[in-house]
């Protein structure tokens, strides 16, 4: 897949990602499974332009998240950090005519290269974008009832909020519902903090936001309103199941 796409140094951050990866089991998982439809195709080509394309998701896993939907029937669906809308468009495509995205980001930069492949692939009618903090956007909901309505959540935003993220998540998704959590391999780093090489006084932001990840781990498996399943797929999903 892609095997046109050219890899600049930018992209070689992001190893992990299906299209940049030089590990053959990995290339070889997504090549045998991972479908795009045109539309999904030209989005990621587009993004791939980007000077932010590394925060791109992953076709596999969002793929999974896709499938996800359908088999819980979701209808009414959460996209939090939306980018250029991949991860939107991939949801709302799992989602019945009468079901909803609702999109939360701050950019509207990103976010008006989404709309268009959103209206190309005919799912624009179902995805709600609202450009605010995503902290604002979850509060607000919540204050306007709905309080477990929602059967699906995808975080994806700032990785410092994840846990205020979760915490309203939980209170807007109904039981059985599930909560998709991104990056919590944090590009295979979590290892280093796990083994006390990183920690919050670290060098760069990238090691203290590891640190941050590992806690935040740990934080998910102790949680008993949850289930959990940490997956080593695209950059780590973790899947929270509300109980
Ligand atoms: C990793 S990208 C999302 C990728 C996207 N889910 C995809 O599948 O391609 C993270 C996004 O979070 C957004 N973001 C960062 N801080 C935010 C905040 N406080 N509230 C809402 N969105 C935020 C950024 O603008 C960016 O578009």
């Amino acid at each position: 897949m892609f095997d046109g796409v050219e890899i600049d140094d930018s992209l070689k951050e992001v190893e992990f990602k299906a299209f940049v990866t030089s590990d053959p089991l990995k290339k070889y998982t997504v090549n045998n499974s991972v479908r795009l439809t045109r539309v999904q195709e030209e989005l990621i080509l587009e993004t791939l332009k980007q000077p932010s394309k590394n925060m791109l998701g992953c076709p596999e896993e969002l793929q999974l998240l896709a499938n996800l939907c359908t088999a819980i029937q979701a209808k009414k669906t959460l996209d939090i950090g939306v980018f250029t809308g991949y991860s939107a468009l991939t949801i709302a495509s799992a989602l019945p005519e009468d079901g909803k995205v609702i999109a939360l980001d701050v950019s509207e930069e990103y976010t008006k290269i989404g709309r268009r492949f959103w209206k190309a692939a005919g799912v624009d009618h179902k995805i709600d974008l609202r450009l605010a903090p995503a902290l604002e956007t979850l509060e607000k909901l919540i204050e306007n009832g709905g309080r477990e309505t929602f059967d699906f959540a995808f975080i994806d935003a700032d990785k410092l909020n994840y846990l205020n993220y979760y915490n309203l998540c939980l209170q807007l998704v109904r039981q059985n519902g599930v909560i998709a959590i991104d990056n919590t391999l944090w590009n295979g780093m979590v290892i280093k903090a796990e083994n006390g090489e990183i920690n919050e006084d670290s060098q760069t932001e990238t090691e203290r936001l590891c640190y941050f990840m590992n806690n935040f781990n740990k934080f998910l498996k102790s949680d008993n309103r949850i289930n959990i399943s940490l997956l080593n797929i695209g950059d780590g999903t973790t899947l929270c199941f509300k109980k």
